[in-house]
């Protein structure tokens, strides 16, 4: 596959307003650069596991981050980015957070959270109609959470694009004793499911690689044969049940 290094290629997407963004105490205008991650004004290094130099990508995929609020998708990001939680009182992401580049499997992903509540989802529909993959999150501690994954998909449907590669994380899975018995109705949504924590940081590497690898497969003029999203994931997702202690 001949693959260029441009910031705007075959999966390049260009969004309302890019960078001026509102979020968790980032205040308005708010802007993250491709390498460093901006929130409540302070600036994160990137982790050093992840590679966020854009000299290196090929093309710049957008995954958006929705879900109700407080489902955890700014957890999900920052223990991605940083590998780190963000215990504490919670605070509620205002309209589109931070934006974040990296690079997974040598193609750069821009990552953007958004806001859950609902008088913030005519911004967020701007900005994932042009997404190129979305991670709907939803609680598993929590059944409203899991009830509002329909009407969520029906907004999908409306405002994204029709091929945008969708997965859907269950996440708190395993932190808290209380946890729903939900999960017998998820394959009649038809979209590729796992578990993830935002708190111990399960399987959450494993949500953007496998997001990563589907989009790579698409992008492929020839792929052999179909990527299997969700086999990729019961897979890997076996072999770290399989390790941990
Ligand atoms: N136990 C546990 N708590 C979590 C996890 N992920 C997030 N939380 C907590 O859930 C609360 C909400 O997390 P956020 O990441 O801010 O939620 P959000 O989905 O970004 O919410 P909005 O910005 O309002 O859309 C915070 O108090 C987090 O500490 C997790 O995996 N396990």
């Amino acid at each position: 596959m001949s693959r260029k290094k441009s910031a705007k290629g075959k999966g390049a997407t260009s969004s309302p307003s890019a960078g001026s963004l509102t979020g968790k105490g980032t205040g308005k205008g708010a802007r993250s650069s491709p390498a460093i991650v901006q929130m409540n004004g302070v600036v994160h290094p990137i982790r050093p596991s992840v590679s966020c130099s854009s000299d290196f990508y090929d093309i710049a995929f957008k995954v958006m981050l929705v879900g109700d609020s407080g489902v955890g998708k700014t957890c999900l990001l920052v223990r991605f980015k940083d590998g780190a939680f963000l215990a504490g009182s919670f605070i509620s992401t205002v309209g589109i957070d931070f934006r974040v580049m990296i690079t997974l499997l040598s193609y750069a992903l821009q990552i953007w959270d958004t806001a859950g509540q609902e008088r913030f989802r005519s911004v967020t529909h701007a900005y994932y109609r042009d997404a190129n993959a979305l991670l709907l999150l939803y609680d598993v501690t929590n059944k409203t959470s899991f009830d509002n994954i329909q009407a969520w998909l029906t907004e999908i449907h409306e405002y994204a694009q029709q091929d945008v590669v969708l997965m859907l994380l269950g996440n708190k899975v395993r932190d808290r004793v209380k946890e729903l018995q939900i999960y017998s109705g998820l394959e009649e949504f038809g979209v590729p499911f796992m578990e993830t924590s935002a708190r111990s940081g399960l399987n959450v590497e494993l949500a953007f690689t496998a997001v990563a690898k589907e989009l790579q497969h698409r992008s492929l003029e020839d792929p052999s044969e179909k990527f299997k999203l969700q086999e990729y994931v019961n897979k890997e997702m076996k072999s770290t049940s399989c390790c941990r202690s």
